[in-house]
């Protein structure tokens, strides 16, 4: 067999349906695409590759999928803390946005995210920001994959002034993506309390035609409830459920307000949910019962949130939140195991972003997006099981190799494609102007 790239590693955890833990494998790769994962010693006798790359000590892994982010807003990481969700939206970071937000912002702010998540051994990320289209584009240029989101909320800003404008720039931003190799579009209205009745029912006529997700926020906090319950009479889920919201194209950021009959609600209808513990964790919205999502069958995914509320895009960190906040949660110790962890990071994110076939594990025909760790640091020795120190001990820092379709975007650490130096730069400039403008 011919093959473009072969990769040796001492252990693989291809995340398949077995979660098996391979030892001595190798990858071959042509065309960006996965051709086989084998056995080392099979694989040095049987292919033939251009390149072949050894990674001793390293265990190799899908790419990771940050299933929520808001990637221009590493620029406000740090801005305003220690407050809870409601203040912090709108005293500090709505204002803020109003005042600063425009698609310079967006784009720097973005290649700081690309960046950060790239050096994390995140390959995929699913975005809601204003000018998706800057996004779209700096995400591109950098080789990375992305869902981006055709916002919409009902209040105008510098990127639209209606519900209606924000979905015809969507639109416009799906054209133009319609066959791009790494980028893809997705609705993404804020949330069941900044988007009333009529847009919904018209994100999800327009999702329903063009087979795109619908990314939202949903029961982040007791309180998006309780206003729920006042002004429509009815806890969020209920209302979109009305709407015809909740089925499979559905990705439901947060819910950690939640009741039996709506976990049995989302697994009945096949919507998706996003949990992003450190976020939760940091704006005191609640905990995400995780572990009865799963067991009722509910796809669960990972995201970070925005760097603004996280306050990192670190994905191998909210694997181990997800796993010791779930053990908590559930008062067992044996809940959201290191192996379900590592599920919710890659192929659960994948199928929550209709991304299934293409990403989310080490399997043959899948996209070649991979993510290889060296494990010879102190604190990841000695090693009995891979999984184990990936989600319970492993650092950023053991982010060594990332490829993105076979082509490699992180090498020994560095980035193949992007200036880390004027990245870092520009993102302090940013900082001294919000700082001193207020
Ligand atoms: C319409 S662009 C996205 C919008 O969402 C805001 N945001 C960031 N994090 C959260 C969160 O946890 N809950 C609700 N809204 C959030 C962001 O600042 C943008 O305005
Ligand atoms: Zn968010």
């Amino acid at each position: 067999m011919q093959a473009e790239l072969l990769i040796h590693a001492q252990w693989m955890l291809p995340v398949d349906p077995e979660d098996r833990q391979l030892t001595e494998h190798a990858v071959a790769i042509a065309e960006g695409r996965i051709l086989a994962v084998l056995p080392s010693a099979e694989a040095r006798q049987s292919i033939q590759a251009e390149r072949v790359v050894e990674l001793p000590g390293h265990v190799l892994i899908p790419g990771l999928v940050n299933a929520h982010t808001h990637a221009a807003m590493t620029l406000m990481r740090g801005l305003a803390d220690d407050l809870p969700l409601m203040t912090w939206l709108h005293d500090h970071i709505w204002p803020a946005e109003q005042r600063w937000v425009d698609p310079a912002f967006v784009g720097d702010g973005t290649r700081l995210a690309v960046l950060e998540m790239l050096r994390g051994g995140v390959t995929c990320y699913n975005d809601m920001y204003f000018h998706p289209d800057v996004t779209a584009q700096v995400t591109a240029e950098a080789g990375m994959r992305a869902v981006i989101g055709m916002i919409v909320v009902d209040f105008p800003t510098g990127y639209a002034d209606c519900a209606d404008a924000y979905i015809a720039k969507g639109l416009c931003l799906h054209d133009q993506y319609r066959d791009h190799p790494l980028i893809r579009v997705a609705f993404a209205p804020h949330s069941p309390y900044a988007v009333c009745d009529a847009p919904l029912q018209r994100v999800r006529t327009l999702a329903d035609e063009l087979e795109v997700p619908i990314h939202l926020h949903l029961h982040e906090t007791h309180d998006e409830i309780v206003q729920s319950l006042r002004d429509h009479g009815e806890r969020p889920l209920s209302r979109l459920d009305r709407l015809g919201l909740i089925g499979p194209n559905l990705v439901s950021i947060h819910m950690t307000q939640l009741e039996e009959a709506e976990i049995a609600r989302l697994a009945e209808t096949g919507a998706h949910v996003v949990h992003c513990p450190e976020s939760n964790l940091k704006l005191a919205s609640g905990f995400c019962p995780v572990a009865r999502l799963l067991e009722a069958g509910v796809n669960v995914a990972l995201g970070t949130d925005g760097a603004a509320s996280n306050n990192d895009l670190n994905l191998l960190g909210e694997m181990r939140t997800a796993a010791l906040l779930g053990k908590g949660v559930a008062g067992s110790a044996s809940a959201v195991p290191a192996a379900a962890a590592l599920r919710m990071a890659t192929i659960n994110g994948a199928r929550a972003l209709g991304l299934e076939d293409e990403i989310g594990s080490l399997e043959p025909g899948k996209s070649a997006d991979l993510v290889a760790l060296d494990l010879r640091d102190p604190h990841t020795q000695p090693l009995y099981h891979p999984v184990s120190q990936l989600v319970y001990a492993a650092g950023r820092h053991q982010v060594r190799q990332v490829w993105i379709q076979g082509r490699q975007v992180l090498r020994d650490g560095m980035p193949t494609r992007l200036d880390t130096a004027e990245i870092v730069a520009t993102a302090q400039v940013w900082g001294e102007r919000l700082e001193i403008m207020g």
